[in-house]
């Protein structure tokens, strides 16, 4: 077990940024990037028996299919907190008998999203400091850690450092954040009510109906829209091509057997092939279901999409902040991973003809700069991890002294 406590010792910085799909977690002392665990429990239908966090993705990706999936996660937040904490365990025995967790002297570091009611906020006090009994806590919003984390990786492009804006596309929403002075604008954050989920969701829906019976089957299309989904930036042409049956946007998923093949995988199209495996053709549902980022309202949600969400989070921010945040948008979230996600939003926020808002949703006046994180599901952890290392950081810590004197308003000191 290592020596000290947390305030000396950078192994006992426990690090959890707490997605509702991966949780990346490593301490201060972790080099190169996090280890990750799925952040959810699967139950056998016919044994009752459970797998936790990675074990799930084992037993699926071994083909047994019969899991059901419970997220402690829902829409952004605790709802389960037991399987939470079946799953921090999970992590905490992940450290080793060399690196044993030792919460009495060791300070667990949680994102959460930018507003969080007060309900969860004590409810993860119970459980770090009551339930585990660790010695402090530090709780900050994921946006505020990647801000931290993009005004070094971007310093060279002279990325402004009192004013950005944070454009977050996870697995249950996509956030935009305005941050001034490392801190959240919490009024002005505006959020998109779609994520991977629904995304996945969505694609589900498609293939079931069109092909094969994927419902249950949600690692599995996951997987086939990571490799092969895309956000169209020329979304009536692309259309177009695909009426023409145009193998380059054609291509098609191999299913796994099971048997042979644990694992699908995607190719290109080829008419002529004759083929044994089942296989899945992907068309226009490449680029349609990413659009739903776009155009919400093609599946009925009634939200603005990214371009003019952010265009409405800058309008109720300061004026004198507005050119700053269109020069400094920052573009992070495991959706960013899409091709396209951020040309797309370059051409919408300007304006351009091949795209449906010729006229772009920012002011002519403003200059317009988006930074792409380059490891978007992990830059949000390392941001996190930067921001232990300050001098300062003591300084946004909860200890268990104080949280028993003052209870959840302890947390309210700061405003990360
Ligand atoms: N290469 C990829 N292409 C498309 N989507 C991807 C890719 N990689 C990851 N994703 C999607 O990103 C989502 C997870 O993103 P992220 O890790 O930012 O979310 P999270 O932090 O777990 O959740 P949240 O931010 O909602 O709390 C998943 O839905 C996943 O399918």
């Amino acid at each position: 077990m290592p020596g000290g406590t947390w305030r000396d010792n950078p192994d006992k910085c426990i690090l959890f940024d707490n997605g509702a799909y991966n949780i990346k977690y490593g301490t201060t002392a972790t080099e190169g990037d996090p280890k990750t665990m799925f952040n959810a429990i699967g139950k056998d239908r016919s044994t009752l028996s459970f797998f936790v966090g990675n074990e799930v993705l084992e037993k699926l990706n071994k083909g047994q299919t019969n899991l059901t999936l419970t997220f402690p996660l829902v829409r952004g937040l605790l709802h389960d907190s037991d399987i939470e904490t079946m799953i921090w365990k999970k992590i905490f025995s992940s450290f080793g008998k060399k690196k044993k967790v030792d919460e009495k002297t060791s300070c667990f570091c949680l994102t959460t999203p930018p507003v969080l009611p007060d309900i969860v906020l004590e409810r993860y006090g119970e459980m770090v400091f009551e339930d585990f009994g660790f010695d402090a806590f530090f709780k900050t919003s994921g946006q505020s850690m990647l801000c931290e984390f993009a005004k070094d990786y971007f310093k060279d492009d002279e990325i402004d450092d009192e004013c950005q804006l944070i454009l977050d596309s996870g697995f249950s929403f996509t956030y935009a954040v305005p941050i001034f002075g490392g801190m959240p604008i919490k009024h002005a954050s505006t959020r998109i009510d779609i994520g991977g989920k629904l995304m996945t969701n969505l694609l589900t829906e498609i293939i079931s109906y069109k092909e094969y019976n994927l419902t249950g089957e949600t690692l599995l299309v996951n997987d086939i829209k990571e490799h092969l989904c895309y956000v169209s930036t020329e979304f009536d042409n692309d259309l177009e091509k695909c009426k023409n049956k145009d193998t380059e946007i054609l291509k098609e998923y191999v299913l796994p057997d099971y048997n042979t093949t644990k694992k699908g995988y995607p190719r290109d199209f080829d008419p002529m092939r004759q083929s044994a495996e089942q296989i899945i053709t992907m068309g226009n549902s490449r680029f349609t279901v990413p659009e739903v980022l776009f155009n919400p309202s093609n599946i009925n949600i009634h939200q603005a999409g990214i371009p003019e969400m952010i265009s409405q989070c800058i309008n109720k921010c300061p004026e004198a902040m507005e050119n700053l945040l269109y020069r400094n948008i920052i573009i992070t979230g495991g959706n960013a991973n899409f091709t396209g996600f951020a040309e797309r939003c370059e051409l919408e926020m300007i304006g351009d003809e091949s795209i449906q808002h010729p006229t772009g949703f920012k002011p002519d006046s403003a200059d317009l700069r988006i930074f792409l994180t380059p490891n978007p599901e992990f830059n949000t952890w390392h941001g996190l991890q930067m921001f232990t290392k300050r001098d300062d950081f003591e300084d946004y810590v909860v200890t268990k002294q104080e949280y028993e004197d003052e209870g959840v308003r302890a947390f309210r000191r700061y405003n990360l």
